[in-house]
């Protein structure tokens, strides 16, 4: 008997190890065949709204939804730096644009501003070291390690933040990446902020270079003053102290909302409480629309969100294929009250895995900005209908139950 079972154990131990190797294939035949359809891929234009500022307060907050304006705005901002610069990416391109970033810090250094600079080793990879050696000396640098210690958890979360703070009174945080591509190709969106709210932005640039401090490095002892009732407030997933409140503001939000909830996000691949939360709020009337691309820069991610369709369709949920572009943005608006502009997809590693901050705004006029904004992006899209879904192919569907094992990893 025991030898029967323990063959069968070798049976099943088998065809699982076949099951996820013909995955892994699948996989990477999938990102293959897209990278070779990438290279004939003409890149479209989309519509873009003109950056103007909306007043909160005593804040100002400005949305930017094409990169080339955003670039230019957190260049001037760094050029005009006086005191200080917290410059904190994800992804830093040794393309014109990583350089026009590489000359603006090394400026400001050498006019006698203090430069603190972090990116993230992972994401940069294939990025020469040498294009980070143009740093000059003076500036104050963090390369988040590529590679956590594989026996402690709290090290595996990447740094997957974007963030921009000068001088205490202009900052930016949103989705952008710094790189050419992001400038025309991606629509993506990003928010600057000026007056007493930019604190919640130095204030997480300074909790995260402080945290990280190693050996060679000098704390920062900026002690930037936050307001309790702001309508700007910063969340943060940090991993080293277990703490995700972003996924939490996300529910949170969902749960109030009574009118709509209209998100825009690079990777749907929310977890099960996410779309209960998503469904309750479609079946007590909210008007709850996605947007997603058509065709995102992970294929695979593709497919594994298009295993969450049917579901959030049956529901009522609706669907908006973004098309020609790469929308990489991650926000939503709700009810003409709230928004949020920031760097966590709807995945679990950035919902509880990854460094991420998202900016909360309770504030009507830029919830308004953010629904004329969703409206020129819904101009570009195309609705799923439910009915069309249901009849993709076979081989469409047994693909995505094929791979839906892999979701918790992305
Ligand atoms: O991780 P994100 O959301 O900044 O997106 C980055 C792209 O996926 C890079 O391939």
């Amino acid at each position: 008997m025991r030898s029967r079972l323990a063959a069968l154990g070798r049976i099943l131990n088998r065809i699982t190890a076949s099951v996820v190797i013909l995955q892994i294939v699948a996989m990477l035949t999938l990102t293959l065949v897209e990278s070779l359809r990438k290279k004939k891929r003409k890149m479209r234009r989309f519509p873009v709204v003109a950056p103007s500022p909306v007043t909160v307060e005593d804040d100002e907050v400005t949305v930017y939804t094409y990169g080339e304006h955003l670039f230019d705005a957190m260049l001037q901002a760094i050029n005009a730096a006086e005191d200080h610069v917290y410059f904190e990416t994800y992804i830093w391109k040794a393309d014109a644009t990583g350089r026009a970033f590489v000359d603006a810090l090394n400026r400001a250094a050498a006019r006698g501003v203090r430069v603190h600079a972090i990116w993230d080793g992972f994401a940069n990879l294939v990025v020469p070291r040498p294009f980070y050696r143009q740093l000059s000396d003076d500036i104050a640098t963090l390369h988040y390690p590529a590679l956590p210690v594989p026996w402690r958890p709290r090290s595996w979360g990447r740094d997957h933040r974007k963030l921009l703070c000068v001088d205490g009174a202009v900052g930016f945080v949103g989705g952008y990446n710094i790189g050419a591509l992001y400038a025309t190709g991606w629509r993506d969106t990003h928010a600057r902020i000026t007056g007493p709210g930019v604190a919640e932005l130095d204030n997480a640039f300074i909790d995260f270079w402080n945290q990280n401090l190693g050996r060679r490095r000098r704390p920062i002892t900026d002690n930037p003053v936050r307001g309790w009732e702001s309508r700007l407030r910063m969340h943060r997933n940090t991993p080293r102290i277990q703490v995700y409140p972003i996924r939490n503001m996300y529910l949170e939000a969902i749960d109030r909302a009574q009118e709509r909830i209209w998100l825009t996000h690079a990777y749907l691949l929310p977890d099960d409480d996410f779309v209960a939360a998503l469904r309750d709020a479609a079946r007590r009337g909210v008007d709850v629309r996605i947007i997603i691309p058509e065709r995102s820069n992970h294929i695979v991610a593709d497919w594994l969100s298009r295993g969450y369709y049917e579901r959030l369709l049956h529901s009522g949920i609706r669907l908006f294929l973004y098309q020609g572009a790469m929308v990489h943005a991650k926000t939503g608006t709700i009810d003409g009250h709230w928004s949020t502009i920031g760097t966590a997809n709807l995945d679990r590693l950035s919902l509880l895995g990854n460094y991420e901050v998202n900016l909360e705004i309770t504030d009507a006029d830029v919830a308004a900005r953010m629904e004329e904004i969703y409206r020129i992006d819904l101009s570009n899209t195309i609705e799923i209908d439910e009915a069309r879904w249901l009849r993709r192919s076979l081989v469409a569907k047994a693909t995505e139950s094929f791979l839906s094992p892999w979701r918790p990893f992305f």
